[in-house]
């Protein structure tokens, strides 16, 4: 008799059944050393069985999600041409304009699909124009919403519109993926764009569209002009406001009682005034308005700073996106350098979405520290490479009084025998809620009220305990909970606006929407999974 397997005899190992195969899976990925292996490794995963993976994800978000997002993602994206293994999302290239509509009906779940999430890759993170290296972007985006808010996976789609690329090491790289051109003009891609939206609504009729790193012009412009048209939003400008207007809502409590000032009087500095700054400067005027100031007092308590320095209204050839917060009030020479910006502005608050690391110095934080009780400070750039400040720096530097959100994620730090909690001011704690909510509610537009309550659902989701440690957002573990209650004030937005089409809703009590919302959110099945045989 041959001692040799016949093709029907299991192959699973006798003991498999008695071990927990995700503890493997965790022991394999830690086994890894780089970022980019352990990226590698999971996708792999993915691929294999998605059930475990997203087990795997869930269980342990702390240490998957730096590696699927901010900052792993990031090496992912500017290597992808290299690590790329197998087609995992959707690429429409510039010169399949005329029937981009064909190329979107290639992907096999058109009415089914629910979210995708598109890119450019003009400006990934915060690394510049990565062409069609940026799809992992849209892929880690769709992660989220799956881990974060409970979208079924086969209802997502990840989108990288390859339009060429003026990066010029990729053009000449033997193995980029994308088209070899560079980008198109205005003229060219706003064709390009109206075509495919239409195409979206016609190939996807219940999908909602997250513009996603699109170089900033573009950001504004073509939310501008497909947001009342179709369901759309921009992650950059609106999701990353209402995340940060969320972190500075508990922030901004936390300064003024520890100065005893009144909430209302925090001034704000912007360092960087890209789609990421002045979207959230124009988010956190809610702030101030909803505290009863006016639209031009709220204006007048943020100021913005570009590479030029403070933005001033008198600056020839300012562009049209900053041309709202430049002040009217300063006619001396140009302020340039940031400290005697801060000199001269006074913040109670400092935020770094300008993508230049360490741009936060040892003397401007001291600045802060000696003006300020509790200095807020968030530096938001991504990835860690391009973080304004150190969370660690950020602590000895102000004797641990800083208030601080960055928008990739620090560990912990211990100084002087306390132990200091950051907080991540990331738009992933707001998307995957407001995606579910405009799905769910089957919004035609995704409002600003939309995207103002979820930001207040989040800020007033801090538990006793978090509030006790300080902390600005709550913890990360929590973010299905969290994308729950924001789902559900979405919903009651978009009714208020009338742009939702779920009726039945209307006439749902929250605590009875709340349930439904939670027992809609996808998991993966809960039996062990067996390796693909
Ligand atoms: N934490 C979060 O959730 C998010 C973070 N971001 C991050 O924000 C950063 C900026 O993104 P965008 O606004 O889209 O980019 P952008 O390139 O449009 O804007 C950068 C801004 O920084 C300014 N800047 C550049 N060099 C400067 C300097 N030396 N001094 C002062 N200002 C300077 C530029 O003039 C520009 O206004 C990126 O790193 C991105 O990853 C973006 C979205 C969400
Ligand atoms: C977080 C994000 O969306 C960004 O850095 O662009
Ligand atoms: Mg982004």
């Amino acid at each position: 008799m041959s001692l040799s397997l016949s093709a029907s005899a299991p192959r699973i190992p006798p003991f498999f059944l008695n071990t927990d195969h995700r503890q493997r899976c965790l022991a394999q990925l830690r086994s890894k050393h780089t970022g980019l292996e352990k990226y590698i490794y999971l996708n792999g995963l993915k691929e294999r069985d998605p059930n475990l993976f997203y087990e795997v994800l869930l269980g342990n978000m702390l240490e998957i999600i730096p590696i699927l997002y901010t900052p792993t993602v990031g090496d992912a994206c500017s290597n992808y041409s290299h690590i790329w293994r197998r087609p995992e999302g959707l690429y429409v290239t510039i010169e399949n304009k005329g029937h981009i509509n064909q190329v979107l009906r290639t992907w096999a779940s058109g009415q089914a699909s629910r979210i995708a999430v598109v890119t450019d890759g003009s400006r990934i993170l915060g690394l510049g124009d990565l062409g069609a290296n940026g799809l992992p972007i849209s892929i880690g985006k769709l992660d989220l919403y799956i881990a974060g808010a409970g979208i079924k996976p086969t209802t997502t789609v990840p989108i990288c519109l390859d339009l060429g690329t003026n990066t010029q090491r990729y053009l000449e790289d033997p193995l980029y993926l994308g088209v070899r051109r560079k980008r198109p003009d205005a003229a060219e891609m706003d064709e390009f764009m109206k075509e495919f939206m239409e195409a979206m609504k016609d190939v996807f009729p219940q999908l909602l569209v997250q513009f996603e790193d699109f170089s900033t012009d573009n950001a504004f412009k073509y939310l501008d002009m497909f947001r009342s048209q179709y369901r759309v939003f921009n992650d950059d400008i609106q999701g990353t406001g209402s995340v940060v207007l969320s972190g500075f809502f508990n922030a901004a409590r936390l300064a003024s009682s520890a100065a005893g000032t009144p909430i209302s009087e925090h001034r704000v500095l912007f360092f960087g005034a890209g789609s990421a700054g002045i979207g959230v400067a124009k988010q956190l005027m809610s702030f101030f308005t909803l505290l009863g100031l006016s639209e031009d007092e709220a204006k007048k308590r943020i100021y913005t700073v570009d590479s030029k320095g403070l933005i001033t209204a008198d600056r020839p050839g300012l562009q049209e996106h900053k041309k709202y917060f430049a002040r009217t009030d300063y006619d001396g020479s140009a302020l340039t350098k940031l400290i005697d910006i801060i000199e001269h502005v006074k913040p109670t608050a400092l935020l770094g979405l300008s993508t230049i690391p360490n741009a936060f110095t040892e003397d401007v934080v001291k600045l802060l520290a000696k003006t300020n009780v509790r200095p807020i400070i968030f530096p938001l750039s991504n990835p860690v490479s391009l973080c304004e400040l150190d969370y660690s720096d950020a602590i000895r530097w102000t004797n641990g009084s800083v208030i601080f959100a960055s928008g990739s994620p620090y560990k912990p730090v211990e100084f002087e025998g306390k132990i200091y909690e950051p907080g991540q001011g990331n738009n992933m704690y707001i998307f995957p809620g407001i995606g579910l909510g405009s799905i769910l509610s089957k919004a035609r537009h995704v409002t600003d009220a939309m995207v103002e309550q979820a930001a207040i659902s989040l800020a007033s989701s801090l538990t006793n305990e978090e509030k006790d440690c300080d902390l600005v957002y709550p913890r990360l573990t929590r973010i299905r909970d969290i994308s729950a209650h924001i789902a559900l004030a979405v919903i009651r937005a978009a009714q208020k606006d009338n742009v939702d089409e779920n009726a039945l809703f209307r006439g749902l009590s929250d605590d009875a929407l709340l349930e439904y919302i939670k027992a809609k959110q996808w998991q993966p099945t809960n039996i062990q999974s067996f390796p693909r045989l």
